[in-house]
């Protein structure tokens, strides 16, 4: 039995077919990096595993337990944007979701569970280097800093899974570089289970155990939204192995580029060439 298991879905929004027959079998501590065309369903494919949404056909499961009918503690989710609360400064950004979960009537904690609650703050901001920031409003942050406070945020309730949605697409390469290092090292740490969506192939990557691409395998063209999308390649990245035990390399220009040429089209039917044989 597979941690998460996902079995022939489909989802629509309005005639719109959006994917189809979408299997895919994750085990634990994977790092699965997703790309494919622009609006070909990859977010959506996120919502269905946060459990924001419903599969009009077929199941995702975790553990073999069909998934929670909402978002739940064991999924913690990261959106491109900041889903941080403007009107309150970090730590209380922190602090906040542990108040409304103990006391949902009142939002506030007394005491020592109040302490508990700073004092696990306070770790995470240790943890992901914010701590000099605690009192500063998230309109006083770099972009950076935000994404670090939603990481943190996404990580207070000890998920198993996290989904991260370009998470790092609107910041600066050399920002993105070091939520590389800090996204790696709490992936390392946690032994969470990772579906991160990106439009940057190299980070794909860099990042991943496993790289997917969406995309259709049926396609008409004159009616270019008939179909929808699933997985077309399904690329186990043992480059990324070899590198946890400090050897090998990125992947080759060759490859990367060869990926790249098949994602700057747009959403289409299956190319009936093989797979790029990625870290071989
Ligand atoms: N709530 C919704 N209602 C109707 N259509 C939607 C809804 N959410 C998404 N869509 C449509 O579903 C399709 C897939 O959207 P989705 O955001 O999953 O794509 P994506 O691959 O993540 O795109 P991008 O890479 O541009 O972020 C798009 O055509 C989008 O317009």
């Amino acid at each position: 039995m597979s941690f998460v298991a996902v079995s022939n879905i489909a989802k629509r929004y309005g005639d719109a077919p959006i994917l189809e027959r979408l299997s895919l079998d994750v085990e634990k501590g994977e790092f699965v990096t997703i790309v494919g065309a622009s609006g070909c369903g990859k977010s959506t494919f996120l919502r269905l595993l946060l459990g924001q949404e419903r599969a009009d056909r077929g199941t995702i499961a975790i553990e073999g337990a069909p998934i929670a009918p909402e978002p739940g503690p064991d999924r913690g989710v990261v959106f491109q944007k900041y889903s941080v609360f403007p009107h309150l400064t970090v730590i209380d950004n922190l602090v906040l979701p542990a108040e409304i979960e103990a006391s949902p009537f009142f939002g506030r904690l007394f005491g020592g569970r109040r302490r508990k609650a700073r004092e696990e703050a306070e770790a995470l901001m240790e943890k992901i280097g914010l701590s000099h920031a605690a009192r500063r409003y998230p309109a006083q942050l770099s972009g950076g800093m935000q994404q670090r406070l939603a990481i943190a945020q996404a990580l207070l309730r000890k998920p198993r899974i996290l989904l991260l949605d370009e998470p790092f697409g609107a910041l600066d390469p050399g920002t993105r570089q070091d939520m590389h290092v800090l996204i790696e090292d709490i992936w390392r740490e946690t032994a969470m289970t990772i579906f991160m969506v990106t439009h940057d192939i190299k980070e794909a990557f860099k990042l991943g155990t496993r790289l997917l691409v969406f995309d259709k395998i049926r396609h008409d063209p004159q009616f270019p939204a008939a179909y929808g999308a699933t997985v077309t390649y399904d690329l186990p990245l043992h480059r990324k192995a070899a590198n946890a035990a400090g050897e090998g390399t990125g992947p080759s220009p060759h490859e990367t580029a060869d990926l790249e040429a098949t994602l700057s089209m747009p959403a289409s039917p299956r190319r009936e060439r093989a797979a790029p044989a990625i870290g071989q």
